[in-house]
């Protein structure tokens, strides 16, 4: 089958002149923005081209412009080529910034613009490919990462996939520890068999031990009916107990019975049931350092830690930033139907200068709400939340309230980043009054730091 593409032009000469041209390809026409709209939704063809020069308003790009803006709206992911007057660089950046794809100026050679053509399906293509090899990704395809750090820990992760050791995940909070859970599951033997996650630090001291071993009918008030815990549900497969670091002292003795002889026991109930149970467990904090203070247990300590992997901070992962961040990007610009594309250097640089205290998840985070807040289809670092670092100029603007802003905000970010994040040092960096900081937080919609996020 042919593949279409749509030709937006009110000249019927230049319709003719691609016409043509496009003989290879399945082509349809339209000759203003309400056809370009009912054909791209007929066709939905992979790429565009779009004179800027549309009626009612042939002089002008507006109309050409809106077009392009309700195409990129409907169909983020087109390629959309846009063909303006001689000339004309201003509109052609004002698309570029819109989501076009590229820029054509005129008058129109047909060789040329048939590269265009070519090269803009070909990337639809290849971007299309990439988004179904990602959804069939299993097991450690899960796990995006490129730096040599990453792959360490990947290969580490695989071959231990493949025993039935205790593995414990050591990192960060955001790290992607129950990712990598979960990863080492799916490589696993075991992995038709179910995966079952507790996070020991959510759940109250009185309701974990239930919670993880269950109960039997009667065991205590309001215990109705036998229960089955985490472990149980667990059976033939994984559990993962994250924040193992937080299990209180008097479950410890339980767990480790469970982990050593592989047997438990509800609550309330007599018979020892055996169970078949790969365990990984995880926690950001220092369990050695725990055991010397004796709020972990030693024995526990040896059983669970049989082999740690150290899941390294995203800090010290600089290759791996910006390949997360576009994947989330394009993971978010089609869950929201968003028209921010591609991030500007400043944004670049600023997420490589920036240290990510809440990992990956602080990255999702600031993602999400710039791929939402963003005006363009460039993210430029203010819409994450960032200070661009010092040399890049985002926007120079010469009206003095804009400037004197501009200056207060970056201020109130660089302090707040110098200060780790903490509030009072941060007013005392500026020479303000606590409420004085809140109140410039508010003027200038500084969510992320309202939030703490
Ligand atoms: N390498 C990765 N590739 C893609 N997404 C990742 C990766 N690592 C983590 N994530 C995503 O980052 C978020 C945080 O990961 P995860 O919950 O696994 O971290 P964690 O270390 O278990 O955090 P916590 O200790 O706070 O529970 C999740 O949304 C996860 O999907």
């Amino acid at each position: 089958m042919k593949e279409s593409i749509l030709v937006v032009d009110d000249d019927l000469g230049i319709q003719k002149q691609l016409k043509w041209s496009f003989t290879d390809y399945q082509i349809a026409f339209a000759e203003d923005r309400q056809s370009a709209i009912a054909q791209l939704r007929r066709h939905e063809p992979k790429v565009v081209t779009l004179d800027l020069g549309l009626p009612p308003d042939p002089a002008n790009a507006s109309e050409g412009l809106k077009t392009l803006e309700e195409i990129i709206a409907l169909a983020p992911k087109t390629k959309v080529i846009v063909v303006t007057g001689n000339n004309d660089k201003e509109n052609a950046l004002k698309a570029i910034e819109l989501g076009a794809y590229d820029f054509y100026q005129k008058p129109i050679d047909s060789d040329t613009i048939k590269l265009l053509v070519a090269r803009a399906l070909n990337l639809a293509n290849l971007e299309h490919e990439n988004r179904l090899l990602q959804k069939a990704k299993k097991g450690m395809g899960r796990i995006i990462g490129n730096s040599d750090a990453i792959l360490a820990v990947m290969r580490k992760a695989e071959k231990i996939a493949a025993t039935d050791i205790s593995t414990l995940l050591l990192g960060e909070s955001g790290t992607g520890k129950e990712v990598f859970a979960r990863s080492i599951h799916e490589n696993s033997p075991r992995k038709d068999k179910p995966f079952v996650a507790i996070n020991c630090a959510s759940i109250p001291e009185n309701l974990l031990e239930s919670e993880l071993f269950g109960y039997e009918k009667g065991a205590f008030t309001g215990a109705n009916k036998t229960t089955l815990g985490k472990i149980e549900t667990a059976q033939g497969g994984t559990l993962f107990l994250d924040e193992i670091g937080d299990m209180p002292i008097g479950l410890q003795a339980k767990m480790l019975r469970f982990l050593q002889e592989r047997v438990i026991e509800r609550v309330g109930g007599r018979n020892e049931i055996p169970v078949d149970i790969r365990v990984i467990c995880a926690t950001h904090r220092d369990l050695q350092t725990m055991v010397s203070e004796e709020s972990f247990r030693e024995d526990l300590f040896y059983r669970v830690g049989e082999l740690p992997i150290f899941i390294p901070p995203l800090r010290e992962r600089e290759q791996d930033v910006v390949l997360l961040a576009k994947t989330f990007l394009s993971q978010y610009q089609e869950e929201f139907n968003a028209k921010a594309k591609s991030f500007s250097d400043g944004a670049v640089n600023a997420m490589l200068a920036h240290k990510w205290p809440g990992n990956i998840r602080e990255l999702q985070n600031k993602l999400k709400s710039a791929v939402i807040m963003a005006e363009g289809a460039v993210i430029q670092a203010d819409d994450l939340g960032l200070l661009a670092p010092d040399g890049d100029v985002e926007t120079e603007s010469f009206n003095l309230r804009e400037v004197r802003e501009q200056a207060e905000s970056r201020a109130i970010r660089r302090a707040y980043q110098r200060s780790d994040y903490n509030m009072s040092k941060t007013a005392e960096l500026l020479g303000v009054t606590r409420p004085t900081l809140y109140s410039l937080i508010d003027k200038y919609q500084m969510e992320d730091i309202k939030t703490g996020s």
